[in-house]
């Protein structure tokens, strides 16, 4: 093919030239930069129908629009297809070049326009990853020019703020800066710092912006470079009102940890300390330093508790938690109880992170519990056992005994006359004296066995595997052991004691029927004289039953006048003449028959019922003596007083008014005191014994020589007569003792200028002995036993 005139004129042009045949759209002449774009050999194109190069169908189009004469010109973009099939993006120009009259030529200027469009394709992906970066970034942000124009901003941005939909659609940055001066806490404050920003292009600053809605926002921003000079800022808003409540969480945590009383330590997932807190210090002393690394396992395991340590350890990892106590050591090797919880932290698999533990020491508490439960059950006074501890040791004595077949005893043991001691000398000094009598008790029983309180002046002693044989001994013991003379206070006394002695198993297999029983024991020995012991007897408890019949006995004996006065002659030694009587309670009962005083007034004395049978027997005395007295019969009647009718507010009175009422010299009464009463209460005793004196009154000083024998009382009181004791009198003149004792209460009651009287006189050598030691008076069966007035008026008043 001949060569196109212009093919030299094209070939040395840079781009790359196709001409085309305007008629036959085929290729005359290309140059060489079109071989090499397309990268086929040279003159390879010649004569091609240029279609065959279009790849769009736009291409196509276009050159079917020129066959058809439809176009001449065009200036696009479009795509070529190499010769191995590739598509090459280029520039393209064609121009319809009128060559003559009837004849022109396409000229197809074409530039290679891949690596144009890869950097527009760069820069696009460019443009689009910065966008993407842009909205994925988690902060909102703001990118403005120098004057504040806003070029963009991410959608965070504009949820930040809350920006209303109309400001996302219209382009209207002052209506955005004006939403968010109102969004602003303090929006003047706010446009200020602004406005200091804006004035400085090259600043970098970070902010804290805290909104009306409570939201705080986080603002820093940075000036905007190209080229080394500022073209803009870029403001980035981050919400950190999570994390402001988060620090602020931690640093209470933190707070918390520091300041807590608790012992805290936390470890890794290996269970190796990695801090402690300054109570772990205080409490365990040893330092953080010298925890970290260690594990809970070293620091609470203690000889014998490594087993526990272990099980703690393996219920923490199974349930997450474990919450206990345990005794520990501190650094210096003393002990001390830990109340301990150990958490596990996991992530949401279920894997250890951390575990926490926390302890506090308990030993205080441990120790103040300890007291609680002693003082439970153990008695205030005393520290003996109460009756709570006695209760189940004797239920532990019970199981061991029924195993073992064996025996043990229970003493029940009530001091005699305690509660004088109590109501004479106060209580203070009664509670001494019941620490003075534990500490003897204690000496009389061994280690195994047990001495209990169970209050007042009630003790028990139980004593284990102890026949009767043992408890007798014991018993003896207690008796010998208390009849040494205690002092207090520079005062001697004695104190005895009634010991009523149960044994397991024959009196009793429950705890209640043996405290009864034993109980029981010791009722029959305070009514048979006091200071002994005696073991149960069955029969015992019929008693207990009827000292309840007896009250009630009593009290419809008084109701229904079946009380009587019995006399007994008060004889003058010297002369043999009756000088008076002694008024002598007695008492038939229907079912009981003869019942002696010496069973009923304790009791009567005991229920309080002896006040309304008092007061009969000395309004049934005076009347009595008024009768005699009338009848020219010069006749002084002695009554007894108990204590309890002694203390009543209206005693005086009441004998007065009787003395009133039957028209009697008071001269003619004698009352007989103990020496109980007179100690009791000594001013109200002095106030009362005053009165009655002044009334004319006689009164004596009934069993002297029992009681405590405070001889103050003598000086003190106004009495006029001493009754020796008949316990003094029996082995007269034979006991040296009683000879001795007699013999210094006669001397002492003269000496005072009393006079005495001895009762219980059966024999003339009693008699005998008495006259010749001068004692005044006499009372008993060798003269007299008592009767009826009728009967001795008849005997002794005709
Ligand atoms: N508060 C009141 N007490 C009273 C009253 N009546 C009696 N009693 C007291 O009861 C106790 C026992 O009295 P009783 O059984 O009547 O015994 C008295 C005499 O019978 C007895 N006695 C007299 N002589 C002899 C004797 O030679 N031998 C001997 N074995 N007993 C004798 O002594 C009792 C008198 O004692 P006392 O009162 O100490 O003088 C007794 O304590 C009574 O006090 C009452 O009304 N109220």
């Amino acid at each position: 093919m001949k060569a196109h005139p212009w093919q030299s004129m094209i070939e040395g042009l840079l781009e790359a030239i196709i001409l085309v045949d305007p008629i036959q759209l085929r290729i005359v002449a290309a140059n060489q930069a079109i071989h090499q774009l397309l990268q086929v050999g040279s003159s390879s194109l010649l004569g091609k129908g240029v279609i065959e190069l279009a790849v769009a169908p736009e291409d196509v189009f276009f050159w079917e629009d020129v066959a058809a004469g439809l176009s001449e010109n065009i200036h696009s973009e479009t795509m070529l297809k190499r010769a191995d099939g590739s598509i090459v993006q280029v520039e393209r120009r064609v121009t319809l070049i009128r060559t003559g009259v009837d004849s022109s030529v396409y000229v197809v200027a074409i530039n290679d326009h891949s690596n144009q469009r890869r950097v527009e394709n760069e820069l696009e992906k460019l443009i689009a990853e910065l966008r993407a970066t842009l909205e994925s970034t988690a902060d909102g942000i703001l990118v403005t020019d120098l004057d504040g124009a806003i070029r963009s901003y991410n959608h965070l941005f504009a949820e930040l703020w809350g920006l209303p939909d109309e400001l996302l659609t219209q382009r209207d940055d002052g209506a955005i800066y004006a939403w968010m001066d109102a969004c602003m806490h303090d929006a003047s404050q706010y446009e200020e710092r602004l406005g200091t920003i804006s004035r400085s292009p090259l600043m970098e600053a970070t902010d804290v912006l805290t909104l009306r809605s409570g939201k705080t926002l986080e603002r820093v921003t940075l000036p905007q470079y190209a080229r080394g000079r500022p073209i803009g800022r870029v403001y980035s808003y981050r919400d950190i009102t999570q994390r402001l409540a988060d620090e602020a969480r931690l640093r209470l945590a933190a707070k918390v940890f520091e300041s807590s009383t608790d012992a805290i330590f936390i470890t890794d997932a290996e269970q190796k300390i990695v801090t402690t807190n300054p109570s772990f210090e205080r409490l365990s002393s040893y330092t953080e330093q010298e925890m970290l690394g260690k594990t809970p396992r070293d620091f609470f395991s203690e000889e014998g508790n490594a087993v526990q340590v272990e099980n703690l350890l393996k219920e923490l990892d199974n349930l997450g938690f474990w919450e206990g106590e345990l005794w520990n050591r501190r650094k210096n090797g003393h002990a001390y109880l830990c109340m301990i919880s150990l958490v596990k932290v996991q992530d949401e698999f279920g894997a250890a992170l951390n575990y926490i533990g926390f302890f506090k020491d308990r030993t205080e508490t441990h120790t103040a519990k300890q007291r609680i439960e002693e003082l439970a059950f153990l008695d205030v006074l005393t520290g003996l056992p109460n009756r709570l501890l006695l209760e189940e040791r004797i239920r532990q004595a019970i199981t061991i005994s029924s195993r073992n077949n064996s025996t043990f005893s229970l003493l029940f043991l009530d001091l005699d006359h305690f509660k004088q001691i109590n109501d004479s000398l106060g209580h203070p000094f009664g509670d001494r004296v019941l620490q003075q009598v534990t500490e003897r008790l204690k000496k009389c029983i061994r280690q195994v066995d047990t001495a209990a309180r169970l209050g007042g002046d009630e003790f028990v002693l139980l004593l284990h595997e102890a026949n009767a044989e043992g408890a007798e001994i014991c018993a003896r013991r207690v008796l010998e052991e208390l009849s040494a003379p205690f002092s207090l206070d520079g005062m001697h006394f004695t104190v005895t004691a009634s010991i009523g002695i149960a044994l397991y198993p024959e009196d009793g297999i429950s705890m209640a029927d043996l405290i009864k029983n034993a109980d029981s024991a010791m009722y029959h020995v305070k009514e048979r004289g006091r200071s002994d012991f005696r073991f149960y007897q069955r029969q015992m408890n019929i008693g207990l039953l009827s000292r309840m019949k007896l009250d009630h006995a009593m009290r419809q004996a008084l109701e229904h006048q079946r009380f009587r006065l019995h006399y007994q002659p008060q004889v003058e030694l010297a002369t043999g003449k009756m000088l008076g009587v002694e008024a002598l309670l007695r008492w038939t009962d229907k079912d009981l028959g003869e019942v002696s005083p010496v069973q009923f007034i304790p009791v009567a004395e005991e229920s309080g019922v002896i006040v309304p049978i008092g007061n009969w027997v000395i309004q049934t005395a005076i009347k009595q003596a008024a009768l005699w007295n009338r009848d020219g019969k010069s006749m002084r009647v002695a009554i007894n007083v108990s204590a309890l009718q002694f203390q009543q507010a209206n005693f005086v009175d009441s004998i007065a008014a009787a003395l009133h009422e039957h028209a009697l010299q008071p001269h003619c009464i004698e009352l007989e005191l103990t020496e109980s009463i007179l100690i009791k209460d000594v001013e109200d005793a002095l106030k009362k014994l005053e009165s009655l004196a002044a009334l004319g009154v006689k009164l004596a000083i009934d069993d002297f020589g029992t009681g405590y024998s405070s001889l103050s009382y003598l000086k003190r009181f106004p009495i006029y007569k001493l009754k020796i004791d008949r316990s003094f009198v029996g082995d007269l003149p034979v006991d040296e003792s009683d000879v001795a004792i007699v013999t210094a209460i006669i001397h002492l009651a003269h000496a005072l200028k009393l006079r005495v009287i001895a009762e219980g006189v059966e024999t003339d050598r009693q008699r005998e002995f008495l006259q010749q030691r001068q004692c005044d008076e006499m009372q008993g069966y060798l003269f007299s036993q008592a009767m009826s007035a009728d009967e001795l008026e008849q005997r002794y008043l005709r």
